[in-house]
Parts: C-alpha cells; sequence; structure tokens
C-alpha cells in the first residue's frame, strides 16, 4: 500500500497528431488535467474525442506530440509498474490459471515464488475470487473476469490505476456490483484512479471529480467536482443531488456529440431530432 502523497499525475497542454499529410488527425488538443493522490477523477466525452488516446500517454504506452505527462514530477516516458492499467477487454491469459495470471506482474518483478502466492491469495480473497484460484479465465463469468483483471493491475502495488471502460462489456446488475467492489479496493488501497467511461451515472457514482471533453480534437470543456459524501451507496443515485448532476454532465456531452455529427449530417440526417444544421454544424434547439 502506498504512501498519501504518491500518485499525482499531471498532464500539461497534451497535444496529440496521428499521421501526415491528408491522413493527419489531430485527436487532442491542449488538455491539461491533474489527478491528486487518492483521488478518484473521471474522463467523459463523445466517442474519438481522445480518452484512450489521454489514458495510453499517462501509461506509458503512448508519447505526446506536444506537453508533458508527469507521475508525482517525473515525466512518463513508457508502462510502469507503479501505474496499472484495466482495459475494457479482460486481457487475461486463458492458458493461466487465474492465481498465476494475478501473480504475473509480480513473477516479472522477480518476486520470490512465496510471497507472490500469498499476494496474489489476499487479493483474490479481498475480491470475493479465492475459492476460484485455480480456474482457468474461460471458466468465468465476464464479472468475475474483470474482477481478476482489476486484481491484478492492483497486484504490484501501483500509485496510479488507469481504467478504460473497464465494465463497458457488463450487464447493468454486474456492473453496479463491480462499481460497490471498485470503490471498496479503491478505498483499502488509497491509489489514484483515471476512470474512462461513457456511462456518466457510473462516472458521478464513483468519482471525485470529471473531466467533460469535446468532441474532436479533445480540449477539456468542463470540469466537475463530485459532492456527494463517501462512502456511495445504490440509495444515493436517487437523490436530487445526483440526478441534477447526471442531467448537467448529460447535456455538456449531449452538445459536443451533436457537434461530432455536424460535418457528417445534413438536415435530412437530423430530421426529428431536436436538432438543425447551421453553418457551424449541428445545433441542438430543444
Ligand atoms: N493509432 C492511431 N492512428 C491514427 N488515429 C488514431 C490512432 N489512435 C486513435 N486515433 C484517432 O484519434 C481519435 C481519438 O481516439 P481515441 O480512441 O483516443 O478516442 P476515445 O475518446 O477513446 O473514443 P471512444 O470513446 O470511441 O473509445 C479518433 O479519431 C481516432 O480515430
Amino acid at each position: 500500500m502506498n504512501g498519501a502523497s504518491k500518485g499525482f499525475v499531471e498532464c500539461r497542454n497534451i497535444g496529440v497528431v496521428f499521421g501526415s499529410g491528408d491522413a493527419q488527425t489531430e485527436a487532442v488538443k491542449d488538455v491539461s488535467i491533474t489527478v491528486q493522490p487518492n483521488e478518484f477523477v473521471s474522463l467523459i466525452g463523445p466517442s474519438g474525442c481522445g480518452k484512450s488516446t489521454l489514458l495510453s500517454i499517462v501509461a506509458g504506452f503512448a508519447h505526446p506530440t506536444r506537453g508533458v505527462a508527469t507521475l508525482d514530477g517525473v515525466e512518463i516516458r513508457k508502462p510502469g509498474a507503479e501505474r496499472g492499467v484495466v482495459f475494457q477487454q479482460y486481457s487475461l491469459f486463458p492458458w493461466l490459471t487465474v492465481r498465476k495470471n494475478v501473480e504475473f506482474g509480480l513473477r516479472m518483478a522477480g518476486v520470490p515464488s512465496s510471497k507472490r502466492i500469498s499476494s496474489a491469495r489476499t487479493l483474490l480473497g479481498l475480491a470475493g475470487l479465492l475459492a476460484f484460484e485455480n480456474h482457468y479465465p474461460d471458466q468465468l463469468s465476464g464479472g468475475m473476469k474483470q474482477r481478476i483483471g482489476i486484481v491484478r493491475a492492483l497486484a504490484t502495488s501501483p500509485q496510479v490505476l488507469l481504467m478504460d471502460e473497464p465494465f463497458g462489456a457488463l450487464d447493468t446488475q454486474t456492473r453496479a456490483v463491480m462499481q460497490e467492489i471498485l470503490t471498496n479496493m479503491w478505498q483499502q488501497f488509497r491509489i489514484s484512479v483515471l476512470f474512462i467511461t461513457h456511462d456518466i451515472e457510473e462516472s458521478v457514482f464513483l468519482s471525485d471529480r470529471i473531466y467533460v471533453m469535446t468532441s474532436r480534437p479533445g480540449r477539456i470543456k468542463a470540469e466537475i467536482q463530485v459532492p456527494l459524501p463517501r462512502p456511495r451507496t445504490a440509495a444515493m443515485t436517487d437523490t436530487k443531488e445526483f440526478t441534477d448532476l447526471v442531467h448537467q454532465l448529460k447535456s455538456l456531452i449531449r452538445e459536443e456529440s451533436l457537434a461530432a455529427m455536424g460535418s457528417e449530417l445534413g438536415p435530412e440526417g437530423v430530421a426529428g431530432f431536436g436538432m438543425e444544421v447551421g453553418p457551424g454544424g449541428v445545433n441542438n434547439i430543444l
């Protein structure tokens, strides 16, 4: 487990351009975001606005064209054990048992076998999966696989957990349970989380703070603090505070999704949607 002051992520003036010439795509433009130690921050925005690109930069899988990403003041240049990553695809090794999957990062780090086994078993116990330690991934449900993905990312005691739509493939009920499990584990491990989701309720339920991105090239459109107390409970999702916040975020995203469609749709394409096509693209007229 980490000291309280570790895990400060900062992206400063990040710009990302893919390709060159006619095939050039400006994916992200001048984005500055932070995740404080132990903070849970979500990134939301219309499809293609550069959320995964930003997360990949913080993970060290990609490099920005402009700007810099740092962890605790040190520039991020490559992946590292202090940053755990969880994707929507479970990305478990099918030929390894559940416990061996969780042990994998520790093995790479040269941790001796007995220590690896005890760490993996402790984590699997916390996630309610100890009884499945000798099963193989394809013997488990989607929710269980994703719990293992989270446990595996936590095994190397990262300071930051980077999650790209981790519950996107799960059904609604499993997703709700996973959100509670994640919140519990996050509180227990006291790490920073950068979380991508398309589900606005999920972002409000989980986050301390939410960045809303514009349509491509992605910029920061709004930064919203979530004032709901911790621990969060399912009952909170019925409160006015929660639903007002969800409503506010939905209209911000809707504006951006419409802007993103502006160059693709004509007046016929938007007929009946409460929209019109003007010189600057699609406008919401509701
Ligand atoms: N390797 C790449 N080469 C060229 N273009 C890319 C590459 N990766 C991403 N892009 C483009 O950059 C833009 C941002 O992509 P990105 O996947 O980061 O968006 P996103 O917000 O995560 O999208 P979604 O919500 O649909 O997952 C998109 O237009 C995408 O097509």
